[in-house]
């Protein structure tokens, strides 16, 4: 190298040196206090959880609020979810339960949302996750709720209207798939395997690429991506980390038919998310199948000024062209408006379920 450029970059080196001691030592110190707040809870509640995402969601978005760059507000989220994860697994390992073998989407989304010092506990179905957090196998677990081309996730939707969890928080990502092969050809390919869902959202790619090909469904992606690992008549759908994981080659990139695909994934677990001053709420509702039922129903939210930020209805299989309604709305249960609205709403409803107040991603 140049003797110039290397005079000229030597002390900046040397001073980032300085400042990574810096930081080493003041995340140690960091460690050592949440280690002393692990002992504290321990003497109040041997049993109970280490994680208050509260607290959590408080700390990046106070952070954020504060920084005045170049250090973006995503690499903030990003550095400082996995301090916090690394310092919460210092009190106590947090085990997270979600689907797929290694690489799945919901990995992904567990990763982004509670760091990389976490426990997995990978399941095979959306029902196994629930599973696994209700009997206290793993503390809490993620799970897909929607996704911008494809709608609801209906399967997640009836284990939240029959499961005691709560929603503790949210987290959504961009889903980008790949179509991928041991080799990084079609050569000998008889079938492409993907989760029903990916198979859904690349439909018109798949229609205009491989018209005639063999479409498998698979529990999710990544056990599609296994599958393409150890056979090499199977192409699977997959995002990045499926095919790192696996070892697999891209035959095509980015095959989402929207190049903006997102799902947003809910964390559940037993535990109450405390107010943070921007949360959501979300609630499940019927009402007597009559006209202006549902109207009458969503008055309250209005009369108390509160927004709704998402409907969505499930058939409530009863044969009789009834519904369960699934509400979010802006703010906490325990915010006065809220809590207005929500005693209001009871009494209108024929069936009401809260499934939790959470701080907004
Ligand atoms: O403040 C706490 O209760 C802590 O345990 C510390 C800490 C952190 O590292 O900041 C870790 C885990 C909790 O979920 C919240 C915050």
């Amino acid at each position: 190298m140049d003797n110039t450029l290397l005079a000229r970059l030597q002390p900046l080196r040397q001073r980032i040196d300085d400042i990574d001691d810096q930081i080493l030592q003041l995340l140690n110190e960091r460690a050592r206090a949440a280690q002393a707040i692990g002992d504290i809870k321990k003497e109040f509640d041997v049993d109970g959880p280490v994680l208050k995402p509260e607290r959590e969601a408080d700390i990046i978005r106070s952070l954020q609020a504060r920084n005045h760059g170049p250090f973006t507000a995503e690499a903030i989220d990003a550095v400082w979810t996995q301090i916090i994860s690394t310092c919460r697994g210092l009190e106590s390992v947090l085990t997270v339960a979600y689907l797929g073998p290694q690489g799945s989407f919901s990995e992904q989304a567990a990763f982004e949302h509670f760091g990389h010092a976490i426990e997995p506990v990978r399941c095979d179905s959306f029902d196994e996750v629930f599973r696994a957090v209700e009997a206290g196998q793993a503390d809490v677990g993620v799970v897909p709720v929607e996704n911008s081309t494809e709608g609801a996730v209906n399967r997640t939707l009836d284990l939240l209207l029959n499961s005691p969890l709560k929603i503790i928080g949210e987290r959504s990502i961009k889903i980008h798939h790949n179509l991928l092969t041991k080799s990084g050809t079609m050569d000998g390919v008889t079938r492409i395997v993907a989760h029903p869902q990916a198979l859904a959202q690349c439909r018109d790619w798949l229609t205009r690429h491989y018209p005639n090909i063999k479409l498998d469904a698979a529990a999710s992606n990544s056990e599609a991506a296994r599958m393409a690992a150890n056979d090499p008549t199977v192409a699977a759908i997959a995002g990045d980390h499926a095919a790192h994981a696996w070892e697999l080659q891209a035959v095509a990139s980015g095959i989402q038919d929207d190049p903006q695909n997102r799902t947003r994934f809910l964390a559940v677990g037993k535990i109450e998310t405390l107010p943070t001053g921007d949360d959501q709420t979300s609630i499940i509702l019927a009402v007597p199948n009559r006209a202006g039922a549902v109207y009458t129903m969503l008055a309250p939210l209005a009369g108390n000024g509160v927004s709704m930020t998402r409907f969505e209805s499930r058939p409530a299989r009863t044969g009789q062209w009834e519904y369960y309604f699934y509400v979010d709305m802006l703010g906490h249960r325990n915010d006065p408006k809220v809590a207005k609205a929500l005693g209001e709403l009871k009494k209108e409803v024929a069936f009401f379920k809260e499934l939790g107040s959470y701080p907004r991603q």
